[in-house]
């Protein structure tokens, strides 16, 4: 029995507390919301979908020359997308089953029990405190635990012992599952794709990541477009690797095909390059924006993976010269704050061009 079972409601304000916001047409951002609303009808593409079994033993261990073809299209679609789909990926479809369902259970917790500071770390995050303008309030609510804290035996589930153990063994997996792509994206970036000795994801273990459990309610307001689910952005991490339920509504910007909204394909995980390998890469990889679009109806769950390392690690470059001077991921983070407390977007690497 969960420790918060009954009591209050489990929907965050949203509505009350944006009301104000998402009326707001005028003043210094004029036409925000029809910003967000002239967004044209999106086409839906299929990512590329790369079987990594013979990377990750889920279909056999694949032949050396499975192994490079596999690596290739992998590094291809880092290069040409900054997302792909992968499936024989080594996560348990019914460990991601169970991942929604507890994910379910957590969310409908009354609302003040989530905000209390003790759940997951108190990392507990609803709407966008910073926004002035529609366009840059998030229509959702997540818990983005870093997984130093719920390895833990001191971290409060509320009482919800399952939600612990399937949080636990989901980012074992996802982890796992990232760090060998990640070795796989930086041997393509050596001449001749040569292994070598390890030296990637430098300073990134089972302390360092986070995992982003999301939760998208239905939004009132959703017709007009006047909110995003989540706000165009950038991961500021070296990969992701994303589960998204059948809801849809993750979009991503395609170069000059401007956004394309992704498929939800059942049991496929979603793989995304982030920001810090964007820099590691010297641009070869990118890291693609992407947001998420509300809907009236449905809610929508997904949980994301984020590959980071320690806060006092610097991201170098696989090779010199590089666009972008040395900085720590800690210093990435504090720069990403600073600049959306202050105008209310992330600059990202651009801060960190020589
Ligand atoms: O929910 C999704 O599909 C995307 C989530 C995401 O982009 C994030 O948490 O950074
Ligand atoms: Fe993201």
């Amino acid at each position: 029995m969960p420790a918060f079972a009954g009591g209050g409601a489990a929907e965050p304000p949203l509505a009350d507390s944006y009301h104000a916001l998402l009326r707001s047409c005028g003043g210094d951002d004029d036409g925000a919301r029809a910003a967000v609303a002239a967004a044209p009808p999106v086409a839906e593409c299929e990512l590329p979908m790369i079987d990594v079994g013979c990377l990750t033993g889920g279909g056999g261990a694949g032949s050396e020359a499975e192994r490079a073809a596999c690596a290739a299209a992998i590094a291809r679609a880092a290069e040409e997308w900054g997302f792909f789909q992968v499936r024989n990926h080594g996560v348990a479809p019914e460990l991601l089953d169970a991942m929604r369902r507890e994910q379910a259970r957590l969310f409908r917790l009354p609302f003040e029990a989530k905000a209390s500071a003790g759940l997951l770390g108190g990392s507990y995050r609803w709407g966008t405190p910073t926004a002035t303008s529609p366009r840059q309030l998030s229509w959702s609510e997540a818990f983005h635990v870093p997984l130093a804290a719920v390895s833990g035996d001191a971290c409060d589930f509320g009482g919800l012992t399952t939600l612990r153990d399937v949080t636990r063994e989901v980012a074992g997996a996802m982890s796992k599952l990232a760090g060998t792509l990640a070795r796989v994206l930086d041997e393509a970036l050596r001449p001749g794709g040569a292994a070598g000795e390890q030296r990637f994801p430098e300073g990134c273990d089972e302390t360092t990541c986070f995992l982003r459990l999301n939760r998208y309610p239905p939004c009132p307001v959703s017709a007009d477009g006047a909110a995003f689910g989540l706000v165009p952005h950038t991961d500021s991490d070296f990969l992701t690797v994303l589960c998204q339920d059948h809801v849809g509504g993750l979009q991503l910007m395609k170069g000059a095909a401007g956004w394309v909204a992704v498929k939800p394909i059942p049991g496929a995980l979603i793989v995304n390059v982030g920001d810090l390998f964007q820099a590691w890469s010297n641009n070869r990889y990118k890291s693609v924006e992407h947001k998420v679009m509300t809907n009236a109806t449905t809610e929508r769950y997904s949980v994301a993976f984020f590959l980071c390392p320690s806060h006092d690690s610097p991201i170098g470059a696989c090779a010199e010269p590089s666009p972008y001077r040395t900085f720590t991921f800690g210093e990435y983070r504090r720069k990403v704050q600073e600049d959306v407390k202050r105008t209310g977007k992330k600059i990202g690497l651009p801060n960190f061009l020589v």
